[in-house]
């Protein structure tokens, strides 16, 4: 049951401007982490309102607030996919309409829908990856292997459960056309949120990147979504390095507990899953190198005025290969603690 009185408060007060909850709340280089976990819900109100979400889609106040404080009780607490990694997901997309105007590339109702994936793209993570659902036989490997993506397909129904519970249809007032259309970028949008998806587009992405974006492509459009989705997701690595110290502290636990649990399985984890095995510093850098930075280059590329933020994760890549340099001068058996990592 959520919280009556905090639903009742939150219908009843006025939604306050966003700068009263934070005044650097517009700029790349806050970080939405900062903020109470008691203030995010409001912040989600005053997100939608700020970016005019309420007036166009005729949102009922009371039919919001359901539905994000459903959402929020829809994560669990694994150190990483829980609400905060949802709520800074969904701030990063606020600051990419409010600096980077999408609004003028984007279609109303996919970047609607794209705010709303943000929120519920990783609803109900288990702190395990895909490869963890089939090899534990798990309900949701049982549900969905057979066409991939397994925790994304989940994800998503999960966010149409929410839609279809009582009160909390926020889409409830589109028309016929731009109902069907949000629940299909829906879909599409937190399906994109695979990893492996954005991988095998990266291709097409760095075309459209060169070859310019297309307004009236179609095929533009549903790339742009996806590049900014994924931008959303990872968009930790775009803040300072103490953001990215800690986000890769809390991931790295998730991922060495899901290496455990494997090992009493009776698999041998993937190296970064390890903890006996993984050299933080170095699989940081690559993952920096290898999809970070290219996806932040392509957005640059496209964007005019986000090439700040590539320039914060190729800071932020610079300090790990620092940091690898002094952890290995360190005693071994010290190699993963972050204490080290300055
Ligand atoms: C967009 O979907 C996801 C899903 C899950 C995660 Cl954890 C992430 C994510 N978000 N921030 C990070 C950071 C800082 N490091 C990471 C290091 C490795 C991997 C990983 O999954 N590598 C295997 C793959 C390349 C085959 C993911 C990492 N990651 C993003
Ligand atoms: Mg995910
Ligand atoms: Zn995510």
């Amino acid at each position: 049951k959520v919280n009556e009185d905090e639903t009742a408060r939150l219908i009843v007060d006025k939604i306050p401007a966003i700068t009263s909850i934070h005044p650097d709340v517009f700029v790349f280089s806050f970080t939405p982490r900062v903020i109470y976990d008691d203030q995010t819900t409001l912040c989600c109100l005053a997100m939608f309102e700020d970016m005019g979400m309420i007036n166009r889609w005729r949102i009922q106040k009371e039919t919001l607030v359901k539905f994000v404080l459903m959402v929020k009780k829809g994560y669990r607490d694994p150190p990483y996919h829980n609400w905060y990694h949802a709520f800074s997901v969904s701030h990063f997309c606020y600051l990419l309409y409010k600096n980077l105007r999408i609004d003028q590339l984007l279609t109303d109702v996919e970047l609607f829908a794209l705010f709303v994936a943000c929120l519920c793209h990783d609803l109900d993570h288990r702190g395990t990856n895909n490869a963890f659902q089939v090899s534990s036989k798990s309900v949701l490997a049982a549900l969905y292997s057979s066409e991939g993506s397994v925790l994304e397909r989940h994800h998503f129904a999960q966010a149409m459960c929410i839609l279809n519970t009582e009160g909390c249809n926020i889409f409830e007032n589109l028309n016929k056309r731009d109902y069907e259309q949000a629940l299909d970028l829906l879909q599409e949008i937190i399906l994109a949120t695979d990893l492996a998806h954005h991988l095998s587009a990266v291709k097409d992405l760095e075309a459209m990147a060169k070859e310019g974006y297309d307004k009236s492509n179609p095929r533009c459009h549903t790339l742009l979504t996806c590049l900014l989705m994924t931008s959303c997701d990872l968009s930790d690595q775009t803040k300072g390095w103490g953001t990215t110290k800690k986000i890769a502290e809390l991931i790295y636990q998730e991922f060495f507990r899901q290496g455990d649990l494997e090992k009493s399985m009776g698999y041998r984890p993937h190296e970064m899953m390890d903890r006996e095995k993984a050299f933080i510093p170095d699989l940081q850098i690559s993952f920096l190198e290898n999809i970070a930075m290219p996806l932040y280059r392509i957005l640059g590329d496209l964007l005019p005025g986000s090439e700040c933020v590539f320039q914060a994760v190729k800071a932020n890549r610079d300090t790990w290969m620092q940091v690898r340099e002094t952890a290995k001068r360190k005693p071994i058996t010290h190699g993963n603690s972050f204490d080290f990592f300055k």
